[in-house]
């Protein structure tokens, strides 16, 4: 059995180089960029007013003709003398010659002349062009992840499609005989089956496309069987449950059985001690732990650093921090523990119902407390590390 530090440095020795495709704008939302974006255009591509009002030229005087009008989209350029101007309306072009727009608000109009009674300057309400990005500039470099804001932006230079680094493509392999998909009758024994939606909802959350779901009964040769064709299939690939050393566990066994090369099995850690990891042709193997918490845990602090560097991140695990506990801790036992809990402000809370096989107290958790092997009894008011879990 190895220590959690050790598991952690395992899994962040691993290299991977990410493949890289090119897919729609619209479908890149959460992925990272495998090319340096360069900007097609200037943004804004010609002079434009920030406001409702009037272009003008200045001149000494209070009072301008007003000779036109130009609306947003009209692509005309009025030529004007000192003392004249156009009506103009906000994301419209600004006449060559105009030097000010002054809005609306701040002019009496009366048929083609406007008064202005307030002072104005040169340059007021235009945004110059290239203002936010000139032609030929890096708009988003390679290895920035896409968000709504980054994808709206790229669209207003005009990008349709991008290259991304490719997500791995996931399998989801579910074993169990005493589980039965939710919606079907319960039989004595049997248990409703939820890693798998688990892990599909938190992959989707990482904004992975493709994952592959295989259901297989505690039996040796079919869970041989359909490890082997998830290998062939999937860059990543999850077995939940059967890791553990019952008579009816057979994943370590298939594992092995199909050359799998073994980079840890059993970490002294409490939830998920029977994780194990490895990798067989390219693909990353995890089977993690058969319990809902242990299973979701082992995936928050391994298989996420993974993913992320599979996508192209360039950083890796949650977010952590350290917080004040809110009560002292008595932790049993010689294992490190990741304790579901709610942070409040600058305090943690660590909560009631710990167990690997509970999952009702980490479906209110906002957190993760780490408390190290030799971390026994902690204090109300220490600081304890905190893993901050995605909202
Ligand atoms: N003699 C020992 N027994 C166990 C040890 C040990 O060291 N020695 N380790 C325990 C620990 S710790 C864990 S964690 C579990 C992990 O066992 P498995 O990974 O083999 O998981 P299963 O036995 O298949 O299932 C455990 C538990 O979780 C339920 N389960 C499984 N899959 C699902 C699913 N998809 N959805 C919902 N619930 C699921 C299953 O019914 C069991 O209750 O081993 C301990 N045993
Ligand atoms: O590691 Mo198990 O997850 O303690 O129950």
């Amino acid at each position: 059995m190895i220590s959690v530090p050790t598991a952690l440095s395992i899994v962040s020795e691993v290299v991977y180089a990410p493949k890289v495709n090119t897919v729609s704008l619209k479908d890149a939302n959460g992925l990272f960029l495998g090319e340096n974006m360069i900007s097609s255009i200037d943004m804004p591509p010609f002079r434009q007013s920030a406001m409702d009002g009037y272009a003008l030229l200045l001149h000494d005087k209070n009072s301008y003709q007003i000779i036109g009008e130009v609306k947003a989209g009209d692509p005309d350029n009025y030529t004007l003398e000192p003392g004249q101007g156009v009506r103009i309306f906000t994301g419209a072009r600004v006449p060559d010659d105009a030097n000010t727009v002054v809005i609306q608000e701040k002019v009496i109009r009366s048929e083609n002349i406007i008064t202005i009674d307030s002072e104005i300057h040169p340059n007021q309400n235009i945004r110059a062009v290239g203002e936010q990005i000139k032609k030929g500039d890096t708009s988003l470099p390679k290895g920035t992840k896409l968000t709504p804001a980054g994808i709206g932006f790229l669209a207003g230079l005009g990008v349709t499609k991008v290259e991304v680094y490719a997500p791995p493509n996931v399998a989801i392999i579910t074993t169990g005989n005493e589980l039965v998909s939710p919606g079907e009758i319960l039989k004595e024994g049997q248990i409703y089956e939820s890693n798998s939606i688990q892990l599909e909802t938190v992959l989707q959350q990482l904004h992975i496309k493709t994952i592959n779901k295989y259901v297989v009964q505690d039996e040796y040769e079919s869970t041989k069987e359909t490890i082997r064709q998830a290998i062939s299939a999937n860059d990543l690939i999850l077995i939940s449950g059967g890791i553990s050393v019952g008579d009816y566990d057979f994943v370590k066994e298939a594992l092995s059985e199909l050359e799998t090369k073994e980079l840890f099995y059993k970490i002294k850690q409490k939830p998920g001690k029977p994780l194990f990891f490895g990798t067989n042709n390219e693909s990353m193997i995890f089977a993690l732990p058969g319990n809902p918490a242990s299973s979701l845990t082992c995936f928050y602090v391994y298989v996420l650093p993974i993913i992320q560097k599979m996508m192209g991140a360039s950083k890796y695990g949650l977010s952590r921090t350290t917080k004040s506990l809110t009560t002292s801790f008595i932790k049993k036992g010689d294992r490190a523990q990741f304790l579901k809990a709610n942070v409040i402000g600058e305090t943690v809370e660590i909560l009631e119902g710990q167990s690997s096989a509970m999952l009702y107290t980490y479906a209110v958790a906002n957190a993760l407390v780490y408390l190290p092997e030799d971390a026994n009894s902690t204090e109300k008011g220490s600081e304890v590390e905190t893993i901050l879990l995605p909202q």
